[in-house]
Parts: C-alpha cells; sequence; structure tokens
C-alpha cells in the first residue's frame, strides 16, 4: 500500500465522520440554513488565502522544479478561487465587501491556518505537504459523495457543482503522487511527523465545517 493510501486507511472513521456531519447532510439536502451558508462562505474566503500562501511556501521548499511548478500553480489556484468567491457565490448570497472584511477568522479558520501557515514556516518539504494534503484529499471526496447525493432543486447546486470535477481528483493525485515519492527516501522519523501533520489537519477539516454548522464564534 502507498504513503498516502495508508494515511487515508488509517484516517478513514475521521473522514466518514466528516461526511456525516450536519453540515455536510444538510448542503446535500439543500436544507442547510442561508445564514451558516453565508458564514462558511466568508470563512472559506479567508482560508484559501491562507492556504494560498501556504502552498507558495512550499512551492519554495520544494526539491526540484517539477515540485515549485505544481505547488507554486496551486498557490495562484487557491487566490483566484478565493476572488471568484466575491463576484459568485457572496455577490448571489449578498455578503458585502464591506461584511466580509469586517468579518474576522474564526477560531477554528483560525487554528487550521495557523497550523497551515506555522508548519509551512517551520517544517520540511514533506511534513508541509502532508499538513496539506487533507484540504485537497477530503474535499474531493467530500464533494463527490455530496453531489451523488445531492437533492433535485438543491439552492446551493452551484456550490455542489464546484466540488465535483474531475480535475479536483486529478489534483489529488498529483499530490499524493509527491507525498508517495517523498515518504519513500524519508527517514522513519519524518514519515511519522507526516502522518502526525496529515491527522491533524484532518481533524481541522472536520472543525472547519463543524464550526461553521455552528456560527462558530471567539467566546469572549
Ligand atoms: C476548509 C477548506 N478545505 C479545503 C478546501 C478545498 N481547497 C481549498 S484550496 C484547494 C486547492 C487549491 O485551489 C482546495 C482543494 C476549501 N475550499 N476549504
Amino acid at each position: 500500500m502507498s504513503f498516502s493510501q495508508h494515511l487515508w486507511q488509517a484516517n478513514a472513521p475521521l473522514y466518514q465522520d466528516t461526511v456525516q456531519l450536519p453540515f455536510n447532510q444538510e448542503l446535500a439536502a439543500g436544507t442547510l440554513s442561508r445564514e451558516r451558508f453565508c458564514h462558511y462562505v466568508i470563512q472559506d474566503a479567508h482560508y484559501l488565502l491562507a492556504y494560498g500562501r501556504a502552498l507558495a511556501v512550499t512551492a519554495a521548499k520544494a526539491d526540484g522544479a517539477e515540485g515549485m511548478v505544481q505547488f507554486a500553480r496551486a498557490a495562484q489556484e487557491a487566490v483566484l478561487v478565493e476572488r471568484s468567491l466575491h463576484d459568485g457565490f457572496m455577490s448571489e448570497f449578498g455578503i458585502a465587501p464591506a461584511q466580509f472584511t469586517a468579518t474576522p477568522l474564526t477560531p477554528a479558520c483560525h487554528h487550521y491556518t495557523s497550523f497551515l501557515l506555522a508548519t509551512a514556516w517551520a517544517e520540511p518539504y514533506p511534513v508541509t505537504l502532508a499538513a496539506l494534503l487533507p484540504c485537497f484529499w477530503i474535499y474531493a471526496e467530500v464533494g463527490r459523495e455530496i453531489h451523488a447525493s445531492s437533492a433535485a432543486g438543491n439552492p446551493y447546486q452551484s456550490w455542489v457543482d464546484t466540488y465535483a470535477g474531475e480535475e479536483f481528483h486529478a489534483a489529488v493525485r498529483a499530490v499524493c503522487a509527491t507525498v508517495d515519492r517523498l515518504a519513500a527516501k524519508a527517514a522513519d522519523e519524518t514519515r511519522a511527523a507526516m502522518h502526525t501533520a496529515y491527522t491533524h489537519a484532518a481533524r481541522l477539516e472536520w472543525m472547519f465545517w463543524d464550526s461553521a454548522y455552528r456560527l462558530g464564534d471567539w467566546p469572549v
């Protein structure tokens, strides 16, 4: 079994819990409240910018030109997706630019983005990449399941459709291939750190959706 398959299998129960979260179930059923969806979109825009920055740092750490191009492109894509949220879903759902800029990161978004950025700046390339992998992979798999079970007339159908693209899955395969290549030549200690980083990020993916459902905010 490849290293990435091993990561997936070891974290499979967490993935099942993520798909079953009320946010994802209600998104698929089309019953998610508009307030929860808007909360999510705003936090996701914050997330995408930080994720793009973490990818850019990862590109700078890559062990060759191919990795530099792979992750620099992904960084650009994350920023372009963030921009398209403003012209697309934010304007469709009536989220004004001022509302977005006035909304701080929630604890869950802050934790996830801080973890990714701290990892990108401080950890070696393979560990950084393992932390970035759940974002690609869990999203693509959750997207596939939600897309397959989406209700007719779902008000979030255009959002659900953005999850389902094959290019998402192609990107996942490409990141897994890089992770596997790095894991194959890494010391046991590095592989263990990769595993820990992956699980941590997978838990933060769960927390991100859970927080959006609960309209997560700072307690004080
Ligand atoms: C919380 C959260 N996790 C994952 C994604 C998905 N995602 C974000 S950037 C990227 C790759 C480069 O565009 C992917 C697949 C998201 N939007 N929000």
